[in-house]
């Protein structure tokens, strides 16, 4: 079927209540995450990519944060689900590749055990069974001699190659939802491009639906399939990524993409200004203080009440009159 969605986030909302009030990461997001897709999330730092990517896996440590809204995996409410059925649902139906390998492998443990352990969390095997599978991932991802690699010890891999293995232990169980938040920011840059050509290869010949998420347009370009620009945690707009790259139409993507072409000339001209504090965000356009497209007609609209069209949506009061035109002109 063409673009089932295998995940799907309503009116996401995630908040962390501390002593100076709110703090507002997740502000209603609408998300499909669709098969043999990758979606490309963007944004500065601080924006809620983090956050919004663990609150899908339920693995946000802080046990105060609220999370409101639905998120749906394959039709199942994952909200409602107790803590040991989200573990069961983590590794086998969703999965998760984190920004620093170091930081998820137990140093006393082997490689191979901790394929084994994951594997063998999910599935009923043996361990020579789990051995094997854990062997043809390894394959999958173009390491050279997994069997010794299975004996080896974290610290005795380096970071691309820790990195490898976190993604070949992620797919190993073939889950539908594969989420990569910043996967390749600890490897340098060669590297980089070869693990996510093979991590592209592989979700696409496994047909799993991805979220990317990363700071860098090159490697969503690279990627996705689709981008979503999320700003003070709402998503600003989201496009097919030919479209996004060719016709951006939120001031603030235009500001990323412009950004990103003066590093290219070793010269970053970040957006003027700093994001507003998350904490008891108001619900007036987060960008309108460092817009050089402000006007009037933007502080008459909550973010909530505007929309897009279509498949490119953009949360801008400028394209709340007569969007449909203007849109269509823009493609
Ligand atoms: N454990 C936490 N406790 C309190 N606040 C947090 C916690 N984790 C994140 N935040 C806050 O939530 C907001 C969103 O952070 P998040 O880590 O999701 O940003 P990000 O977009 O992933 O940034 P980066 O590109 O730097 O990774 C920020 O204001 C951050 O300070
Ligand atoms: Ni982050």
């Amino acid at each position: 079927m063409k673009n089932e969605v295998v995940l799907k986030t309503d009116n996401l909302q995630v908040f962390l209540p501390n002593n100076q009030g709110i703090l507002r990461a997740v502000n209603g997001v609408d998300l499909e995450i669709k098969k043999g897709k990758i979606l490309g999330l963007v944004g500065e730092s601080g924006c809620g990519k983090s956050v919004m990517s663990l609150s899908l896996l339920g693995l946000l440590k802080n046990k105060e944060w609220k999370i409101e809204g639905e998120i749906e995996l394959r039709g199942k409410n994952l909200l409602s689900l107790s803590k040991e059925e989200m573990r069961k649902v983590r590794g086998k139906e969703m999965a998760m590749i984190m920004q620093n390998p170091m930081s998820v492998f137990d140093p006393l443990t082997t490689i191979g055990g901790h394929f084994v352990d994951t594997i063998q969390n999910h599935i009923k095997i043996t361990t020579k069974e789990a051995k094997k599978i854990a062997l043809e991932n390894l394959k999958k991802v173009s390491l050279p001699n997994p069997e010794k690699i299975m004996k080896q010890y974290p610290f005795q891999l380096s970071g691309g190659m820790l990195q490898r293995v976190m993604i070949a232990i992620a797919i190993a169980l073939n889950p539908a939802v594969l989420i990569a938040d910043e996967p390749t920011t600890a490897v340098d840059v060669t590297v980089q491009h070869q693990i996510l050509g093979q991590l592209k290869k592989l979700v696409k010949e496994h047909n799993t639906g991805v979220l990317l998420v990363s700071h860098d347009l090159g490697v969503i370009a690279q990627m996705a399939d689709e981008v979503a620009v999320m700003y003070c945690g709402y998503i600003v707009e989201k496009a097919p990524v030919e479209e996004l790259f060719r016709h951006p139409a939120h001031p603030y993507t235009k500001g990323l993409l412009s950004s990103r072409f003066q590093l290219t000339k070793r010269r970053l001209k970040p957006i003027e200004g700093q994001p507003p504090s998350l904490i008891n965000l108001s619900n007036q356009c987060p960008f309108l203080e460092r817009c050089n497209e402000a006007e009037e007609i933007c502080t008459k609209y909550r973010m909530d009440e505007i929309g897009g069209i279509k498949n490119h949506l953009v949360r801008c009061a400028k394209y709340v009159t007569g969007n449909e035109v203007m849109l269509h002109e823009l493609a």
